[in-house]
């Protein structure tokens, strides 16, 4: 068995984290897994940590450490086969260092997105609840205005997308997220990007994990994932 990836991208909300994994997991057969996504699928089923978990998002607050952990760390145990990207967790240091001592993360992507372009890219962003997809009315929006282009069920706007909202979740991002990028950046592998156009980032980006994917690795995985 070829030695496997690991990966994680981090950015502040709308810095195109989802964006860009999901480029990632289609050009290089990562198995994506949305620490967002997760919590909403939860929250959905009504599990324990997903009902625990709703009380805290309803406030616009992060959900607690021994939650995210008791909740993505089996999950990654169940993706031992797989090269895998991590989005949006380890969100804090606590997170990081629960992260750091199940597994050995090979890269870290920061995503450094200026506040206005991140007011912007959120104010025009639409959701399709039941399957995360993310649209954008300036970037990539649905064929139909309003609805999916797979299921055309209507598309929502998440009430902490609003800019009020966004400022105090973008304060407290910085805050926690800085031991955070400290941690990896003492580990030679954290990569920093930063511009206001994805579409200007990918490229490196996807240099990057040309370099640092061993082919046969990659290969493996997109065999596996078609
Ligand atoms: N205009 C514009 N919109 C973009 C760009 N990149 C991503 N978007 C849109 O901006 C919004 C945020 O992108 P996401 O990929 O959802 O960002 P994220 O970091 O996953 O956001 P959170 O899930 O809130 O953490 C979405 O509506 C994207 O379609 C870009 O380069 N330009
Ligand atoms: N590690 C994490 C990841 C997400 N959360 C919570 C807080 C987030 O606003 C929601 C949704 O996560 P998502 O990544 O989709 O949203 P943002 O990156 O915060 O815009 O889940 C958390 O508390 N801790």
């Amino acid at each position: 068995m070829s030695r496997l990836f690991r990966a994680v991208i981090m950015g502040p909300p709308g810095s195109g984290k989802g964006t860009i994994s999901e480029r990632i997991a289609r050009g290089f057969g990562l198995q994506h897994l949305s620490s967002g996504d997760f919590l909403r699928e939860n929250i959905a089923s009504n599990t324990e940590a997903g009902v625990l978990a709703k009380t805290y998002i309803e406030k616009g607050l992060l959900v607690p450490d021994h939650v995210m952990t008791r909740l993505l760390l089996p999950r990654l145990e169940e993706m031992t086969c797989h090269s895998w990207l991590l989005d949006g967790f380890p969100r804090t240091l606590a997170q990081a260092e629960a992260l750091n001592s199940s597994c050995e993360l090979d890269l870290v992507i920061s995503l450094n997105i200026p506040l206005e372009t991140l007011k912007e890219r959120l104010s025009h962003r639409w959701i399709h609840q039941a399957s995360g997809r993310v649209y954008n009315m300036c970037f990539n929006p649905p064929r139909v205005q309003g609805v999916d282009d797979i299921t055309g069920e209507p598309l929502i706007q998440q009430d902490d997308d609003k800019p009020e909202a966004l400022v105090a979740r973008l304060r407290h991002y910085k805050d926690v997220a800085k031991p955070v990028i400290d941690v990896y950046k003492a580990k030679g592998i954290l990569h920093t990007f930063s511009d206001t156009d994805t579409d200007r980032i990918w490229p490196y980006i996807s240099s990057l994990l040309s370099a640092k994917i061993p082919t046969d690795i990659a290969d493996a995985q997109r065999a596996s994932t078609h």
